[in-house]
């Protein structure tokens, strides 16, 4: 079993890194090309994967294509690896926007197509892949995808019309949550703590938080409320977010990404 990366960026990068870490393939069956010999070669450094002459020669010699390019380039890459996708190829897009109907077109014939909405957790184990099949896809495919696509964290089989709000409230969420982490971290060394420190209190506080609604089942508005100690400290900073619009905030930035994501 052969896996094709056609673009070797961010993403292509937690994905193969996680696969590897859980030895669910090796450094020999992954091969992939980047639009720069530069990329390429940190790549080969950094993960012992093999590269390609070109995206017709990594398609050409793939069993499984994951398509990781931006999805501006969908048309320019298709184009080029086109003759080389038979009807045994699975192809799986990780393109943020690009339904399947819309891929499919562009190969002008039918292919055994999976779109995907993974997130960059996946370079440590703690990924969330959305999952979505077009008909040509066999039940084996998808169970196939599902296994690859969990073997870096979790993966979840959603219908397509999803996939936009999978986008943003997975894909794209570890940006706004970093932002967030960030922004704790900076208020703690404003109060006198060192950086690093900081951001480790931080992230492990929001690792545990994600943990505790993961696994207890408790609303996490139940869960707030029992940090919130009547008269105490957290509720203080409670009302300075409800003021400031956090949620609302958030929820539109979101929509944002839904809108975007629908425009691509
Ligand atoms: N980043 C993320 O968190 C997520 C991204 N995605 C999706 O993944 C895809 C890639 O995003 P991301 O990894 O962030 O983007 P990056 O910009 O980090 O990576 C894009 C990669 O594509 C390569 N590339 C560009 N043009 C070509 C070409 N013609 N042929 C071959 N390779 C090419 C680039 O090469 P070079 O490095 O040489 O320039 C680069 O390696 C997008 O479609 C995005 O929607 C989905 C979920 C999450
Ligand atoms: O920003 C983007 O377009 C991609 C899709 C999801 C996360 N990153």
């Amino acid at each position: 079993m052969q896996i094709g990366f056609i673009g070797l960026g961010n993403m292509a990068k937690a994905i193969i890194g996680g696969m590897l870490k859980q030895n669910i393939v090796t450094q020999e069956q992954i091969v992939g090309t980047a639009k720069t010999e530069t990329t390429m070669e940190k790549m080969r450094k950094e993960f012992g994967i093999r590269t390609a002459g070109s995206n017709k020669e990594t398609a050409a010699g793939a069993d499984v294509l994951i398509l990781a390019v931006k999805p501006i380039f969908f048309p320019e890459v298709i184009e080029e690896i086109r003759d080389e996708i038979t009807e045994d190829k699975l192809v799986i897009s990780i393109a943020a926007g690009k339904t399947m109907e819309w891929i499919e077109k562009e190969f002008k014939k039918p292919v055994k197509l999976i779109r995907c909405m993974p997130n960059t957790p996946a370079l440590v184990g703690e990924g969330c892949t959305a999952v979505c099949v077009n008909s040509s896809v066999k039940c084996e495919d998808e169970e196939f995808c599902l296994k690859l696509m969990g073997s870096f964290g979790k993966a979840i089989s959603i219908p397509e019309r999803l996939m936009d709000a999978a986008g943003a409230v997975s894909g794209s969420s570890p940006a706004y949550v970093f932002m967030f982490i960030e922004a704790m971290a900076d208020a703690a060394v404003a109060a006198g703590m060192p950086r690093k420190q900081a951001y480790e209190f931080a992230s492990q506080a929001v690792l545990g938080s994600a943990k505790m609604v993961l696994e207890t089942g408790i609303h996490p508005g139940e869960l707030k409320d029992m940090v919130c100690s009547p008269g105490g400290t957290t509720i203080e900073g409670v009302r300075v977010l409800e003021e400031k619009g956090m949620r609302s905030a958030v929820m539109e930035a979101l929509s944002a990404c839904v809108e975007k994501s629908k425009k691509l």
